[in-house]
């Protein structure tokens, strides 16, 4: 555990200290892509992993060192996995996981790219791939099998905010040996903490709120040394190659100084636009975990620090006005990703979510009207000004 208690000055000082790097006050940039060996035998050594230090930068680099270290502590996890993508953190953690056979229960809704990965990647190769609505965890307890190797999901769920209960999934996995393994992007460590809620291991697109500037695609994984070293070793350095590059994590650990900050200006200020968007006639349904009429916003009081700062919601007048709107707005920017400066609006469907068939998305609960919303770190009295003269008017 860190020397500090508090989350943001962990998640500025954790596992750096000037004094090991030439005073300098920001950590160094190790560019290297191999690293040399004082001798023939100690190469051999820390190939057989009988001697610590960096081999290649496939394998492991001092700057993403930094990175996992600093993740892990955030998350609360033993150690910690720097990868190029989100989507390079979820395919070498389940390639490392899974043998033919081997089943996996993931929840209703999932980001587009890792349900077309788990759906039309895996199972090509022998990996069952079972659905389950995970917001009632007896339908978990009822589809568990001594064949389930994981439990997968995204709390909140991207695009529709679904919540997920973490420590009652976890248990029931628990009872039948499975892992729980949570992807916290939306969220974030400062909002939901898995790990200390039962799961096993938290993956993120890095790319989202930890990098939080539009700047970098990144990926991090955290769990326990025994799982982070496997999954390093083999998803990682040989069966992906999705390595990520030095100065990605720098850029990663720069958004990682403001998080706590960001996050409490984007819950916020998306609280302000949720309730806005509520009281619209022309919306017909908001989605979003600070709100009272969210379904499950006595989850969301007790598994989120604060509701976050994505919205979906969808308008009277369906895809059409949807469309309209997003097409009116002046400083909002119709754009995919989340979790940026700048506030993003996009469609899953047509977007995002595009990978499911038209009756899968309805089947996942992602309706064509649906719309998505990062609200980013603007005056938030821009924001609803730009939602106002975009959305059709009251009369
Ligand atoms: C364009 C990308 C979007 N999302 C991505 C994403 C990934 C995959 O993360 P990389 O994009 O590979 O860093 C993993 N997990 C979650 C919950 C995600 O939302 C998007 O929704 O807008």
């Amino acid at each position: 555990m860190s020397m500090y208690k508090g989350f943001a000055s962990r998640a500025i000082h954790h596992a750096y200290r000037p004094s090991d790097n030439e005073g300098s006050l920001t950590p160094p940039l190790h560019l290297s892509s191999t690293f040399v060996f004082e001798t023939a035998e100690a190469g051999g050594e820390m190939f057989a992993g009988e001697r610590p230090g960096h081999i290649y930068s496939r394998i492991s680099n001092p700057t993403l060192d930094l990175l996992e270290r600093r993740i892990a502590d955030l998350e609360g996890a033993e150690a910690g996995l720097a990868l190029s993508s989100g989507m390079g953190a979820i395919t070498a953690t389940l390639w490392t996981l899974v043998s033919p056979g081997d089943e996996i229960i993931v929840d209703e809704t999932l980001y587009g790219c890792t349900f077309a990965f788990m759906r039309h990647g895996l199972t090509r190769f022998g990996i069952k791939i079972s659905h389950v609505d995970m917001t009632d965890p007896e339908k978990l307890r009822a589809a568990i099998s001594n064949k389930t190797r994981i439990v997968y999901f995204e709390t909140p769920a991207n695009p529709n905010m679904r919540l997920v209960d973490i420590e009652k999934i976890s248990d029931i996995a628990h009872e039948a040996s499975a892992t729980v393994i949570v992807d916290n992007t939306y969220a974030t460590p400062y909002l939901t903490r898995p790990i200390e809620l039962g799961a096993d291991i938290v993956l993120h697109s890095a790319t989202k709120y930890l990098g939080g500037h539009g700047d970098v695609v990144a990926g991090l994984v955290v769990g326990s040394q025994e799982q982070i070293q496997e999954i390093r070793l083999v998803g990682m350095k040989d069966m992906t190659g999705a390595v990520m590059a030095p100065f990605s994590a720098l850029l990663v650990l720069r958004g990682l100084k403001t998080l706590a900050l960001r996050m409490d200006r984007h819950s916020s200020s998306a609280m302000k636009v949720a309730r806005w968007l509520e009281a619209q006639a022309a919306v017909s349904k908001v989605f979003y975990p600070g709100l009272e009429s969210f379904e499950q916003h006595d989850l969301a009081q007790t598994q989120m620090r604060q509701p976050g700062g994505m919205i979906a919601f969808e308008l009277t007048g369906g895809l059409n006005a949807g469309t309209n709107m997003m097409n009116a707005l002046k400083m909002i920017q119709r754009a995919v990703s989340l979790g940026d400066a700048e506030t993003l609006i996009q469609h899953p469907a047509s977007m995002t979510h595009s990978t499911y068939t038209p009756e899968e998305r309805a089947a996942h609960g992602i309706s064509d009207g649906l719309v998505r919303l990062s609200v980013g770190l603007e005056e938030v009295d821009d924001i609803l000004e730009d939602l106002r003269q975009a959305l059709p008017s009251e009369t």
